[in-house]
């Protein structure tokens, strides 16, 4: 036993003196690899990176919480000019604000800085929760459209998993049973395997002529071919299809949400949105009622109402892209590797491009917009990598508010109802409110 005892204590102790080594020289490693290798020899953009591994991202993602991201980055740009460096989610990040520092991102130049990287359901209801009622119609409208699945079992079953797999992209990653986690995993194992299935579906179809290589995304990407006419990979057109449900979905239902929030709370921007909507009504009486290009063309005061709440409000706050070179902006240097992130709102509230630009004013893109200058107004992103589904989401956010406005009116339940971040300003509660049905258009 003593004979035991000793030998056990023995390896123990050079087992910790092992352990805090290898420790100590991996913080020191990463210390050298992270924090001072990048500044040797280099002008940085000014600013400290914040604490080790965790940075700034604690302090991000509180502001984040609270809807006060464009008041943080107002605050460092106001301290330290329109670039400046950090370190987010483990990351070294160089943050670009203005309409410069936009158009050395977004322009097709050679900067160094590539891509990192979802109705009649209301009828005889009095009181709904909006938020979660559009955020369910903008899905079921990218599966019908961009997808062709008809109401069933399959697109409920995507909307419940898709659900689960969104809250996990932001939480931590711990693989245990019971965390957040391991549901968002299985849910992402459940949607592959659902879109596994419309696939060979789609494929099945295409080969019985039974649908055509245009009928919607799913056929189009399975027909797709290279020069070398090999087609696209199984996980590749997966990997599209989630792409796609993750872009158009919150999108549009925060666009939605924050146009029915001002209706109910600005009668002169609803009465203008629905004399428009009125004339709308009276052009597609010869067709039976049905709107067509022409008719979403005439809506020109609801889409500016739009802009403006995208230019307050935008349902993307901004997007990360990485370094794959040494570069340079604004006379700093960007390290390889390293993450820049561009933030939508800075050029959005700039006061010597939009005239108080705390003001709802949906006016301003009614006279403004063919003066006002490039890579300032950014909702969709701008150059190259612009939001491929910016028309879409044009047309699906004003069929949506043609039939909202002339079918209902409607008043908030809860008139201070506060806002929270989900990352994007989202109704605290789901905003709440009372449907009255319009009789009279
Ligand atoms: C109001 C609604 C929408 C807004 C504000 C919006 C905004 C954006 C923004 C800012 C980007 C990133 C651009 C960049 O990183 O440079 C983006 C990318 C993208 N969006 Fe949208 N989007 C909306 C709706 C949609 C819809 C409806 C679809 C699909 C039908 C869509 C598909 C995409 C795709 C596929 C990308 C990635 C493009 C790429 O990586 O090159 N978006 N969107």
């Amino acid at each position: 036993m003593e004979v035991n005892f000793r030998h056990e204590d023995s390896t123990f102790v050079p087992e910790i003196t092992t352990l805090i080594l290898v420790t100590l020289v991996t913080l020191l490693a990463g210390c050298w690899r992270y924090r001072v290798y990048p500044q040797l020899g280099r002008k940085l953009p000014p600013r400290k990176l914040g604490l080790p591994i965790v940075g700034e991202s604690l302090s991000f993602f509180k502001a984040q919480k609270k809807n006060l991201v464009a008041e943080w980055m107002k605050k460092c740009t106001n301290e330290y000019g329109p670039i400046f460096k950090t370190s987010l989610i483990g990351s070294n990040a160089v943050i670009i604000t203005g309409q410069a520092g936009n158009r050395f991102i977004f322009s097709d130049s050679d900067s160094g800085i590539a891509c990192n990287q979802p109705a009649s359901e209301l009828n005889g209801m009095e009181s709904v929760k909006v938020a979660p009622l559009l955020k369910k119609t903008a899905f079921k409208v990218t599966c019908s459209l961009l997808y062709a699945l008809s109401e069933g079992k399959e697109k409920d079953a995507l909307l419940e998993n898709f659900a689960i797999a969104l809250k996990g992209i932001r939480c931590v990653p711990l693989n245990f049973p019971g965390t957040l986690y391991r549901k968002s995993s299985i849910a992402r194992a459940r949607i592959r395997n659902l879109f596994t299935q419309l696939i060979a579906r789609k494929r099945r179809e295409l080969e019985e002529g039974k649908v055509s290589s245009h009928e919607d995304i799913i056929s189009t990407l399975v027909s797709l071919r290279d020069e070398d006419g090999k087609p696209l990979l199984e996980e590749e057109i997966i990997d599209n299809l989630i792409t796609l449900m993750i872009a158009s979905h919150d999108t549009i239902a925060i666009l939605l949400i924050h146009f029915v929030r001002l209706l109910a709370r600005d009668a002169e921007i609803c009465d203008k949105v629905l004399q428009e909507q009125k004339k709308v009504v009276k052009a597609s009486e010869g067709s039976g009622g049905k709107l067509s290009r022409r008719e979403v063309q005439m809506m020109k005061y609801t889409w500016s109402v739009a802009q403006e709440i995208m230019r307050l409000t935008p349902p993307v706050i901004g997007n990360f892209r990485r370094a794959w070179r040494d570069t340079r902006f604004d006379g700093f240097d960007i390290p390889k590797g390293w993450q820049v992130l561009w933030v939508t709102s800075d050029t959005h509230l700039d006061d010597k491009i939009f005239a108080e630009p705390e003001k709802i004013d949906p006016s301003r893109f009614q006279t403004l917009t063919k003066s006002m200058p490039p890579y300032t107004y950014i909702p969709f992103g701008a150059g190259q990598r612009i939001c491929p589904g910016a028309e879409f989401a044009r047309v699906e956010a004003l069929l949506i508010i043609h039939y909202l406005i002339t079918t209902y009116r409607w008043t908030e339940e809860i008139p201070d109802e506060p806002m929270i971040a989900d990352p994007i300003p989202y109704p605290a509660m789901g905003l709440p409110v009372k449907l009255y049905s319009r009789n009279n258009i």
